[in-house]
């Protein structure tokens, strides 16, 4: 199907899925396929499994005090490549992004697997990225998981280099990414928040992505309008823990 242009020459629309491992990002995502006006990028982890014939996703997982660093740099950069590829159509989806790639750094300070100084890299690249680059994000959907059921749903999935990730792991990585996306109680967040339960099975989250879908096409400009609130009230007042910009599908 060929890709319509952007005809009406509006800005860019940028939304980001995230959400815990084996959350349904990548299931999520390709429903976007079906519109030829969007820009449908999926996390590069076929990149980070062949460096140049190096599998640095498998060697994190068994070494992270070793690897860690280092994945999080090449993670860093293959996110800021999708954020910065240029596109005519008036809608791009990313599977996670540098902001997301931020609550794996954080969980691996949470468990001390970086030193102080890999850390402090780390979080001014991070800075700069956010500051400097072109990463203009205007809707995150959030789909929320439990650990155990998202813990099932990667064991069944069996991808080889997260053989050794626990269940503990993922109860570490969903209370980040709900510290960042829910409880609102960790690094600021770059655009509206839409929360989505996505446990549910998966001919239930096809409702939930068609309406996802259609408040991402009727509610753009709405959107837009909610982040450049977002951004002035914190340029105001300090992020509150529980600053109202979190929305559920259908009110927005
Ligand atoms: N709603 C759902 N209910 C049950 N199983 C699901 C659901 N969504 C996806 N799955 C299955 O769970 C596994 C993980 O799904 P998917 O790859 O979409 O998750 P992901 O968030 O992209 O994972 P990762 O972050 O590890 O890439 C797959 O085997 C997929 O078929
Ligand atoms: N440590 C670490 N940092 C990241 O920024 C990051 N982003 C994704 N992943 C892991 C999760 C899945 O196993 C697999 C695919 O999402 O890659 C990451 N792991």
């Amino acid at each position: 199907m060929s890709a319509s242009p952007n005809k009406n020459c509006k800005r860019l629309f940028t939304v980001c899925i995230e959400g815990n491992i084996g959350s349904g990002k990548t299931t999520f995502l390709n429903n976007f396929k079906a519109n030829d006006n969007m820009l449908v990028l999926q996390e590069p982890v076929e990149l980070w499994r062949d460096v140049g014939g190096t599998n640095l996703l498998e060697k994190m997982y068994k070494d992270p005090v070793r690897y860690g660093c280092l994945f999080q740099s090449y993670v860093q950069l293959t996110m800021l490549q999708l954020h910065t590829q240029k596109t005519n159509l008036p809608f791009k989806v990313m599977e996670r992004s540098v902001y997301s790639a931020r609550c794996f750094i954080e969980n691996m300070k949470r468990t001390k697997m970086l030193e102080k100084v890999e850390i402090d890299i780390l979080e001014q690249w991070h800075e700069w990225c956010i500051q400097r680059a072109d990463i203009q994000t205007d809707l995150i959907v959030y789909l929320r998981t439990s650990p155990e059921v998202v813990y099932e749903r990667m064991r069944t999935r069996a991808r080889k280099e997260e053989d050794c990730v626990s269940l503990e792991y993922l109860r570490q990585v969903h209370d980040v990414h709900d510290d960042w996306l829910y409880n609102r109680s960790l690094f600021s967040v770059p655009a509206p928040v839409m929360v989505l339960d996505a446990n549910k099975s998966v001919s239930e989250m096809m409702a939930e992505f068609e309406k996802c879908r259609r408040s991402i096409f009727e509610n753009r400009d709405k959107l837009i309008m909610e982040n450049k609130n977002m951004q002035k009230r914190r340029n105001v007042e300090p992020m509150s823990p529980l600053s109202p910009t979190k929305i559920s599908v259908g009110s927005v």
